[in-house]
């Protein structure tokens, strides 16, 4: 692991914001966009991490059309915001990408935050039941992440859901060899662990200029770009909820340290219960942990140990945000 370093956070006009000392160099890091209803998973995320004991900070990149008093809720639950700009795909080409998807391309930003040499990416719809900090303890130079399954409806485009393909059980129905050479493994792009680097970033926004959007977005870009460099882990680091029903010889829930709650109806702070699979016991405890979790007051950042040992320089950084003191702007510790 990387050793721990001083940094200096400068907001957008190059002032001296905040100096912070010995600030670890990993770090999670989640997205955000929209006015919607998402920054309820940024919240349980952030919660999730503090139950966990994680040592590391949360930050958020953050989009510009996220509104001020989501922001400052998540201010208030200890999360660093850093606000990037969007990435678009190429021009005339975003209806070959799920419209719906077409703005995580935005992710890519993250590669910028070089002020951590390691990250782990969350999306805003995980939870992390138990404390994963040793994953930024794997060897540097490759791209961890969990393998894909492509049985659900929303892969009924791709070759391998039409014959029946999934790589999470890849002899059940064997790759076809009319088909062309065997896919590589596909990871699920709502968690990995990578090193920021502006020489990859600036790689990822060449290359996804000439490259046309395709149904999954940067995931199936992502998959792409890191082909050679790919290393799988296990499911228990992302529980895509499908592999539940469709795999449930290569789970073992007890087990699972992180939860993706991407099914079609799985959000929990949305979750009615009445769509496909939604009234499946395991599914309903797991949206009650989630819920547990995003209830708990005691987990929000204010009622922490960790926030009042360094409670001093909360309510500056918490006022200095309230008065617009730039977009680059951090609170004290961990998550
Ligand atoms: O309006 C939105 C939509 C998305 N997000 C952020 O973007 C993430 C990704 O969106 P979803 O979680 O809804 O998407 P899925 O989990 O269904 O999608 C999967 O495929 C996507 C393809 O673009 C991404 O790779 C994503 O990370 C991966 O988990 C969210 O968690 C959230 O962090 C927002 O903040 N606001
Ligand atoms: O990124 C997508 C998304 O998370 C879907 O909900 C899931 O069905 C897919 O397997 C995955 O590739
Ligand atoms: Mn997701």
């Amino acid at each position: 692991m990387a050793p721990d370093t001083t940094t200096t956070f400068v907001n957008n006009t190059g002032t001296d914001l905040v100096k912070q000392a010995s600030i670890s160099s990993c770090a999670y890091v989640t997205f955000l966009a929209g006015d919607g209803d998402y920054w309820k998973g940024v919240v349980g995320l952030a919660k999730g991490l503090r139950k966990a004991e994680s040592k590391y900070p949360l930050v958020v990149a953050i989009l510009p059309d996220v509104p001020e008093h989501h922001r400052k809720i998540l201010v208030s639950q200890g999360c660093i915001l850093r606000e990037i700009e969007p990435v678009h795909p190429p021009e005339n080409q975003t209806q070959f990408a799920m419209a719906y998807y077409v703005i995580n391309y935005s992710k890519l930003r993250i590669w910028e935050f070089v002020e951590y040499s390691k990250m782990i990416y969350l999306d805003g719809d995980i939870q992390v039941f138990y404390n994963v900090d040793h994953l930024f303890d794997m060897p540097d130079g490759y791209f961890y992440a969990v393998m894909d399954c492509f049985c659900e409806k929303t892969w009924s485009s791709s070759p391998q859901y039409k014959i029946g393909y999934c790589q999470q059980c890849p002899d059940k129905v064997k790759w076809s060899a009319e088909m062309g050479p065997k896919p590589p493994l596909y990871f699920n792009a709502g968690m990995f662990v990578y090193e920021p680097n502006l020489s990859t970033y600036h790689d990822l926004l060449r290359t996804l200029k000439v490259t046309p959007p395709t149904l999954f977005a940067e995931q199936d870009f992502l998959n792409m770009f890191f082909r050679d460099v790919y290393k799988p882990i296990p499911s228990d680091y992302n529980l895509v909820m499908a592999m539940l029903w469709r795999h449930p010889e290569n789970i073992n829930l007890d087990e699972v340290k992180v939860v993706h709650y991407c099914a079609a109806g799985s959000k929990p702070w949305r979750y009615t219960g009445k769509e496909v699979n939604m009234d499946r016991e395991d599914i309903k405890i797991l949206v009650q942990k989630w819920w547990d979790i995003y209830n708990d007051e005691s987990l929000d950042y204010k009622n922490t140990e960790v926030s009042s040992s360094g409670s001093e320089l909360q309510p500056i950084l918490e006022a200095l945000y309230e008065a617009g003191a730039g977009h680059y702007f951090t609170a004290p510790s961990a998550a």
